[in-house]
């Protein structure tokens, strides 16, 4: 348990007050052999390779305070890093947090951020290995995160979709988009729950060894958009990755009700839904609750009922 919500700012307190704040509640597992507070942290590995992944998010880019609180934000950066190891085929075994912010940030803030990823990781047995705190400019506020895993079964490459093949995804599909559309509208109560799926998204982690033990040729998690990263898979593999416009329309109308046209934009491009998309060699090796949304074929680019796509998505420089 966290310390009751502190009153200060980071200007009041010295870092080793903040570190004292945020040790006691960080979720370690058997694997730990040095948690923090040492120079490093030290973790044992089982499988002789080590799988890792960073990804960092940034204040008024990557979320506002007046649509997440900072437990919103805990739990989304575990999500990012853990869903990019379950790309792999892989399990997330420990985290490392960089927490850059002003001095005029709450501690409380600080605090609730620690309880949202204290809560993510704890759920599935991630544990937090250690990390490092600087202050930076006012207004400005930024995390990073390292994730480590591994995995008992050859990792799932992007490149290895070949013709033939059929493209499955496990997980949601626009939901995050139209969270983030909502808020933008200023309509948030008009689908709470896919606001919610936009702070706070957690993905199908467990189905990324899945995919791998059932043989998937390629995978990778949706973090810029269908059209955008399916493309990813079928540059890095030399193939062309076909959807099929039917398979998608059951998505798009589940998000009708709440941003109406631009259900199928959230679909199609919508990022941060961390849903896994993977090809398999032949229908009967889709795993159990996975949706078949199109084939791979001879070519490049990504089609959508036979008609090539461009452009869409998140890109964080060319917008
Ligand atoms: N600044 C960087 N230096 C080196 N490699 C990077 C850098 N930024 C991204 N990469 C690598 O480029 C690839 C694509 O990155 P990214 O689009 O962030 O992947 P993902 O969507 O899986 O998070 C990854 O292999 C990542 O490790
Ligand atoms: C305030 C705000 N504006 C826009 C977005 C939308 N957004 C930010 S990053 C991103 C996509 C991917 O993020 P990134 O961290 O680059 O994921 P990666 O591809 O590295 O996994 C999207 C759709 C948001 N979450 N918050
Ligand atoms: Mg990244």
């Amino acid at each position: 348990m966290l310390p009751p919500v502190h009153p200060q700012t980071l200007a009041d307190v010295s870092e080793d007050d903040l570190l004292a704040l945020i040790f006691p509640s960080l979720p370690t597992n058997d694997s730990v052999l040095v948690g923090p507070g040492d120079d490093t942290a030290q973790l044992a590995t089982g499988s002789g390779a080590v799988l890792a992944t960073t990804d960092a998010m940034v204040l008024g880019r990557d979320w506002r305070d007046e649509w997440s609180t900072g437990e919103d934000v805990g739990r989304k950066c575990v999500a990012q890093n853990v869903a990019d190891i379950a790309a792999m085929g892989g399990v997330t075994t420990g985290l490392l947090i960089t927490l850059v912010a002003a001095p005029e940030t709450n501690v409380a803030w600080v605090q609730s951020f620690t309880k949202g990823l204290v809560a993510a990781a704890g759920e599935i047995g991630v544990a937090v290995l250690g990390g490092d705190l600087s202050s930076a400019p006012a207004g400005v506020r930024m995390i990073s995160v390292t994730a480590l895993g591994e995995t008992e079964v050859p990792v799932v490459h992007r490149s290895g979709a070949t013709p033939g093949d059929v493209i499955a995804f496990a997980g949601s599909l626009g939901r995050s988009a139209a969270g983030l559309e909502l808020l933008q509208r200023g309509t948030p109560d008009l689908a709470p729950e896919l606001v919610a799926y936009h702070c706070r998204p957690r993905a199908a982690y467990e189905q990324g060894p899945v995919a791998a033990r059932c043989g998937a040729t390629a995978m990778l998690d949706l973090s810029d958009g269908l059209v955008r990263d399916l493309g990813r898979i079928a540059k890095a593999s030399g193939v062309r990755a076909q959807l099929d416009g039917a398979a998608l329309a059951p998505f798009v109308e589940a998000l009708a009700t709440a941003v109406g046209e631009e259900a199928r934009a959230c679909v199609l491009t919508g990022g941060e839904e961390h849903s896994l998309l993977a090809t398999f060699p032949d229908r009967g090796a889709v795993p159990e609750g996975w949706h078949v949304l199109g084939t791979v074929g001879e070519g490049a680019g990504v089609v959508l009922d036979g008609e090539l796509q461009h452009g869409g998505g998140w890109d964080h420089f060319a917008g």
